[in-house]
C-alpha cells in the first residue's frame, strides 16, 4: 500500500476558482476589484519567475496586479516610501514584499511598515500576535495552504500528534499556531532537537519546513501518517536543476497514509491562499463580511 498523494495543484485550482467567483461578485455588487501589489528588490531569477506567476494568476482570478521591481541596491528608505504609498493606495488591498530582502536591509522594519490590514503574507507583528492569541488575523499563505489540505484530507484534526520540523517565522511557527488552533498536540522540532527521527515517528501529521533536500527519511515516518512537504529545493540534475522537497518522497510514500508531492503540493496552495487573503483583505477594508470558504 502506498500513500494517497494529496494533489495541491488541483486543490489550488479549485480555490482560485472560488476566489474568481468572489471577485466577480465584489465587482458586480460592490464595484470593487481586489488589488495585489508585489514588490521585488533585486534580480534573483527564481524570485522573478515566482513573482511573474503570481502576477499571472492574480489576473486570471479577475484581480488587479501591481508589480514593482526595484534595483538590488535600493536604499531601505526608498522601499519603505513605496510601501507607504501602497498603504495609502485605495486600489491596493494586499501588499507582498518578496523575501529574502538584500542583506543590508532590516526585513522586520520593512515588513512592519506594511499596513496590517494589507499584510496578505501575515508577517506583520500585529497579525503574528493576533494569530498567536486566537484572534482573527491575516494568516501566512504557506501554513494556511497546508492547513486547508490537512482539513480536506482528515476533517477534524482534534487530538492528533503534529510535528512541525522547522521553526521559521514564515512557516514553522505560524503552522504550529494553526495546528494548536485545530486542537492538535503540537511539537516544533528543529536543528537542535535530540533524536529527531524518534520525535517524527510519534507524529500523525508531519510538516517538514527546513529547507534541506530529502532530510526527512522514509523510516522516520509512522505508518499511515500524513506528510506535508513544504520544501522547495533546487538541486542539480544533469545540465539542469529539479525541485525536491524536504522529505525523501520515494521512501516516505511507501510508509505514509498521505503525502504532498514537490512540485505540485504546497507551492501552488501558497499562491492560491495569497489570492484568497487579498479578497479577504479587500472585504474587511470595505466593511463586507469576508467569504468563509477562504479563511482559516
Ligand atoms: N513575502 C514572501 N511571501 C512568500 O510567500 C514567498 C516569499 N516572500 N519568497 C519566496 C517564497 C517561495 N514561495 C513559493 C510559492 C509558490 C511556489 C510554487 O508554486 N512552486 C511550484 C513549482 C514552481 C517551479 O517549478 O519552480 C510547486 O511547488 O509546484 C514556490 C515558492 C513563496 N514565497
Amino acid at each position: 500500500m502506498t500513500a494517497t498523494i494529496i494533489d495541491g495543484k488541483a486543490f489550488a485550482a479549485t480555490i482560485r476558482e472560488k476566489v474568481a467567483g468572489h471577485v466577480a461578485r465584489l465587482k458586480s455588487e460592490a464595484d470593487l476589484t481586489p488589488g495585489l501589489a508585489v514588490v521585488l528588490v533585486g534580480e534573483d531569477p527564481a524570485s522573478q519567475v515566482y513573482v511573474r506567476s503570481k502576477g499571472r494568476l492574480t489576473g486570471e482570478a479577475g484581480m488587479k496586479s501591481f508589480q514593482h521591481s526595484l534595483p538590488a541596491d535600493t536604499p531601505q528608505a526608498d522601499l519603505v516610501d513605496l510601501v507607504d504609498r501602497l498603504n495609502r493606495d485605495p486600489q491596493v488591498h494586499g501588499i507582498l514584499v518578496q523575501l529574502p530582502l538584500p542583506a543590508y536591509m532590516d526585513s522586520e522594519a520593512v515588513i512592519n511598515a506594511i499596513a496590517p490590514e494589507k499584510d496578505v503574507d501575515g508577517f506583520h507583528i500585529s497579525n503574528v500576535g493576533l494569530l498567536g492569541t486566537g484572534q482573527s488575523a491575516m494568516v501566512p499563505c504557506t501554513p494556511l495552504g497546508c492547513l486547508m489540505m490537512l482539513r480536506a484530507h482528515h476533517g477534524s484534526l482534534s487530538g492528533m500528534n503534529a510535528v512541525v520540523v522547522g521553526r521559521s517565522n514564515i512557516v514553522g511557527k505560524p503552522m504550529a499556531q494553526l495546528l494548536l488552533g485545530e486542537s492538535c498536540t503540537v511539537t516544533i522540532a528543529h536543528s537542535r532537537t535530540r533524536d529527531l527521527p524518534a520525535v517524527v515517528r510519534q507524529a500523525d501529521i508531519v510538516v517538514a519546513a527546513v529547507g534541506q533536500p530529502k532530510m526527512v527519511q522514509g523510516d522516520w515516518i509512522k505508518p499511515g501518517a500524513t506528510v506535508i512537504d513544504v520544501g522547495i529545493n533546487r538541486v542539480p540534475n544533469g545540465e539542469k536543476t529539479r525541485l525536491v522537497g524536504d522529505v525523501d518522497f520515494d521512501a516516505a510514500v511507501q510508509v505514509a497514509g498521505a503525502i504532498t508531492p514537490v512540485p505540485g503540493g504546497v507551492g501552488p496552495m501558497t499562491i492560491a491562499c495569497l489570492l484568497a487573503n487579498t479578497v479577504t483583505a479587500c472585504c474587511k477594508m470595505n466593511g463586507i463580511d469576508p467569504p468563509e470558504d477562504l479563511t482559516a
